[in-house]
């Protein structure tokens, strides 16, 4: 760990001095105190934090020679740097502990080249994901990956993350799609790996290590990335079930009936339907049910995909699967659908204090976690419901009550933790560690592995200036 971690009045006098001379070169900065545009996500009453508005400074590069002489300037005067893309994540990953500089990627928003052959896509860090998606839809193709906070979160951010989504189970994980990704590590060098093959064996995959480190290791600069055609027909049906083993069986049946044009399969419980019902107003389209699941089909013929979706359906009726359900085909329809699924997390917020935790698990196991939290909290919690990713085995729970209550979170943690390693799962399936859930990482990584990461660090950032306090617990602790 550096000597000094943080911005000491001088130095960072000093380094303002030097930046504001280059302004005129783009370098922007801004002297706090500052909006960082959006509430960071809330951090547990009493935590060792003060939260974003301690940080005095706000860096916004828009090169990678920049980002590659900021960081040199900070490891030499031990400085410590929270790497920031569009802040929308959800484990404290992207927001400063005390008053780290801010290295934010927002001005590193150009769009470098796409293969209109390949759909190899290269492009800055800062470039949000939505935008990236209107840009490749007006050309034929379209992101890998989709997720509820694409308005602005970086695909920097989405990388430095290995954000999952709700495409991951079409077209997999970042560390497939991307190709290559250019690097500036501690100490300022730039580390160039922005091939853009699809095969390359030639040593040590190095990108990889920045996938998912959550700005530890390095600022990724730059990403170049894999994407696929933009789909000639897109359909989604909303579908009711009475049990979660209906629903169960309802993937089975769906993967094996709608093979390739499976594009998404999610899931969210009653109760998700009741807040986002409560809380922003959104109608159900079908009948009340215990469970919902939203499945999207994407392919290349209209009538092909058809057909083989009104098969699928008239099975999981006739089978008793599904009670009730409702097809879309059109963009209005479609986008309502899926607002019902992606703005849960939205409509918790406005229920209180919100206790989140995600989740891999066997799928069959995937929702006795919630109904077993649910029995242990009774009354104690406003609510407890589970939804997320199903086809990925992925489960998102959230508890929430009206304020920040311990002995409520004494009763979930460890617990959750506890219960996901009982039962092989991981406790943080797309989301990281980040500050939030750094010291349970025991729960799902060995001691050897966790010794690894640690000397992995040591090595790449020896003054320990990138991200501090993330992602690994203190070694000491
Ligand atoms: O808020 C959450 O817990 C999940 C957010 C996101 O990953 C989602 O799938 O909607
Ligand atoms: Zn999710």
């Amino acid at each position: 760990m550096a000597e000094k971690l943080g911005g000491p009045a001088r130095e960072v006098k000093d380094l303002l001095g030097r930046l504001v001379e280059r302004v005129s070169r783009g370098l922007e900065t801004a002297l706090g105190p500052f909006e960082v545009g959006q509430d960071p996500p809330e951090y547990y009453p009493g935590e060792t934090c003060c939260g974003p508005r301690c940080s005095k400074v706000l860096l916004r590069p828009r090169t990678t020679e920049e980002v590659s002489e900021i960081l040199r300037y900070c490891n030499q005067r031990n400085l410590a740097v929270n790497p920031q893309g569009g802040n929308t994540g959800l484990v404290g990953g992207s927001v400063p502990v005390f008053d780290e500089i801010i290295l934010s990627t927002a001005l590193m928003n150009q769009i470098i080249s796409l293969d209109s052959i390949s759909g190899i896509l290269v492009c800055q860090a800062g470039c949000i994901l939505e935008k990236l998606n209107q840009y490749l839809e007006e050309r034929d193709f379209i992101m890998p990956l989709d997720l509820g906070a694409k308005g602005s979160c970086h695909i920097g951010g989405n990388v430095a993350t290995n954000a999952g989504g709700v495409r991951l189970l079409r077209y997999g994980s970042l560390r497939g799609t991307v190709l290559g990704l250019e690097v500036v590590l501690a100490d300022g060098t730039l580390l160039n790996c922005l091939t853009s093959l699809r095969k390359d064996n030639t040593g040590y995959d190095l990108k990889q290590l920045f996938i998912g480190s959550e700005g530890t290791l390095g600022v990724i600069t730059a990403v170049s990335i894999l994407c696929p055609r933009k789909p000639a027909s897109v359909k989604v049906a909303f579908l009711g079930c009475e049990t979660f083993q209906q629903v169960l069986e309802t993937f089975s049946l769906c993967k094996g009936s709608l093979g390739e044009i499976l594009s998404a399969f999610e899931f969210l419980d009653g109760d998700c339907m009741k807040l986002v019902q409560k809380h922003l107003h959104h109608t159900n389209p079908i009948t009340e049910s215990p469970f919902y699941v939203l499945i999207e089909t994407s392919g290349s013929n209209v009538s092909h995909d058809e057909d083989k979706l009104n098969h699928f359906l008239e099975k999981v009726m006739a089978l008793g699967f599904v009670t009730d359900g409702t097809v879309a085909t059109d963009d209005m329809k479609i986008k309502a659908l899926w607002a019902l699924r992606e703005h849960i997390t939205e409509a918790l917020t406005h229920d209180g204090y919100v206790y989140k935790y995600d989740i891999s698990l066997p799928v069959e196991q995937l929702y006795q976690l919630v109904v077993d939290v649910r029995a242990r909290l009774g009354m104690g919690a406003k609510n407890v419901v589970g939804y997320g990713h199903l086809g990925d085995g992925n489960l998102h729970l959230n508890v929430t009550s009206s304020t920040f209550d311990n002995s409520l979170l004494a009763s979930i943690e460890p617990f959750v933790y506890e219960w996901a390693a009982r039962h092989r799962g991981s406790i943080s399936a797309e989301h990281g560690l980040g500050l939030k859930k750094k010291q349970h990482i025991h729960y799902s990584k060995t001691k050897e592995a966790i010794l690894l990461m640690h000397q992995l660090k040591a090595q790449l950032d020896p003054k320990g200036i990138l991200n501090p306090y993330k992602v690994l617990a203190d070694r000491s602790a």
